[in-house]
């Protein structure tokens, strides 16, 4: 059994990030990895404009009667310039006319019966004016390569005109659930079965990783059936994720198979709860991991340990969860201190973290109203109220 910090680092060192990008639509780019440097064409804004729908003026007029001389909207060119006893009414993003220095918010104006507009608020005027550039300049890199792209970064490229970005290509990520006791869930289990939650999981985590998941169906725990999907799987994929059967009951074959297939297997436990029975391998290049069949264990490993390597893959300059320091809202203890402990929290109100009722590495439905997952240090049995844990968001 390896600490978890060392399952990490060997993980990180076999890790080969893909050749290839490809360009993508803005659409299609969300949740893939940036592959160029993306740098600004224009100034932003690309001129000076106001902030306010309002009038734009001289400060120094404010405590006159000020007489509109043009009406300025968005997307059209000022053609008056502000002179003394002078303004102009501007729309929010339109151009500031020259010779003005501020914009007065409308409401804070009272049109006159003559036409004329006057500043009635006290406080000290805002200009309400944007700079040209003061956002970005010319030339200036606004998104680097290795960003995960996100909605927000979508809004920079199509403001700087990289309308088709180049992205990584996805690694091929083939999902094989084992077991005879599993079966999909559009059918009813009868008996012993259980329903095949993981390999759906799976497929909905590996897309949110931004990869290519590639569904192989429930494999039958029999050794013939399982190295015949196993060696399907590496032939078309860049990783291959398998739950189940991978400890030491009688039909977990996965190991013997991974090495009968060259795969080699760099660390098969892991003093990690949930997650203990964590596999990881090698085939030249391609990754293999068996992960738990208990579904908690299975998610919070894919989190831990597969998605990292995936980003990687993916080129990501910051592949791993951000890990927060909060305050635990209420004493936690646990009987057996053996292994790294993870366990299901929500975030209260006061942004402190409150354990939530889990039965172990089967209760997927502690998962569903989590916020993240906590840990405890390998050792440890008990934190207390008030003491701060690291929490890492889901
Ligand atoms: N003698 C030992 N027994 C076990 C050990 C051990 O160290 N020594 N480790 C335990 C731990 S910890 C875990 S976790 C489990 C993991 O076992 P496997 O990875 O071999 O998984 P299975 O035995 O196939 O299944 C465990 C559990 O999960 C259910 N399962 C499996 N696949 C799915 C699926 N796709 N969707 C939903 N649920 C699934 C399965 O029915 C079992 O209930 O081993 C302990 N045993
Ligand atoms: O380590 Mo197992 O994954 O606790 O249930």
């Amino acid at each position: 059994m390896i600490s978890f910090e060392k399952a990490i680092r060997i993980v990180k060192e076999n890790v080969h990030v893909l050749a290839g990008v490809e360009q993508v639509s803005l659409t299609d780019s969300v949740n893939r990895v940036l592959a160029q440097d993306v740098a600004s064409d224009i100034n932003m804004p690309p001129f000076r404009k106001t902030a306010v729908d309002g009038y734009a003026c001289r400060m120094c007029d404010l405590e006159s009667t000020l007489k509109v001389i043009e009406v300025i909207a968005a997307g059209t060119t000022p053609k008056e310039k502000i002179l003394e006893g002078t303004c102009s009414k501007i729309m929010t993003g339109a151009p500031i006319p020259d010779g003005a220095d501020c914009v007065i918010p409308v409401e804070d104006t009272e049109v006159l019966p003559d036409g004329t507009v006057r500043y009635i608020s006290k406080p000290q005027p805002k200009t309400n004016i944007c700079e040209l550039g003061e956002d970005i300049r010319i030339g200036d890199v606004s998104l680097k390569k290795g960003v995960l792209i996100k909605p927000q970064h979508i809004a920079i490229m199509a403001a700087l005109g990289c309308h088709s970005p180049k992205v990584s290509v996805r690694p091929r990520v083939s999902i094989l659930p084992t077991g005879d006791e599993l079966v999909e869930p559009s059918e009813a289990p009868t008996g012993s079965k259980i329903r095949n939650s993981n390999g759906h999981q799976l497929i909905g985590q590996v897309a949110a990783a931004g990869a290519l998941p590639i569904y192989h169906g429930i494999v039958r725990d029999s050794e013939e059936t399982t190295e015949k999907a196993i060696a399907k799987a590496l032939d078309e994929s860049d990783v291959v994720v398998l739950t189940g059967g991978v400890p030491m009951g009688d039909y977990d074959y996965v190991p013997k198979i991974m090495e009968r297939l060259g795969v080699k297997i760099l660390f098969d436990s892991i003093a990690v709860q949930p997650g203990k029975p964590t596999t990881f391998g090698v085939a030249d290049e391609k990754l293999i991991f068996g992960l738990p069949g208990n579904p908690v264990s299975s998610f919070i490993q894919f989190e831990l340990l597969v998605k990292p390597a995936l980003l990687m893959m993916m080129g990501a300059t910051d592949p791993y969860a951000k890990v927060y320091r909060l305050p635990l809202a209420k004493d936690y203890s646990r009987k057996r201190a053996e292994r790294l402990g993870f366990f299901p929290i929500i975030v209260n109100n006061n942004g402190e973290v409150e354990p939530i009722e889990y039965h172990g590495s089967a209760h997927i439905f502690s998962l569903a109203n989590a916020s993240g997952i906590a840990s405890i240090a390998l050792g440890v049995k008990e934190i207390k109220k008030g003491e701060l844990v690291d929490v890492r968001s889901i």
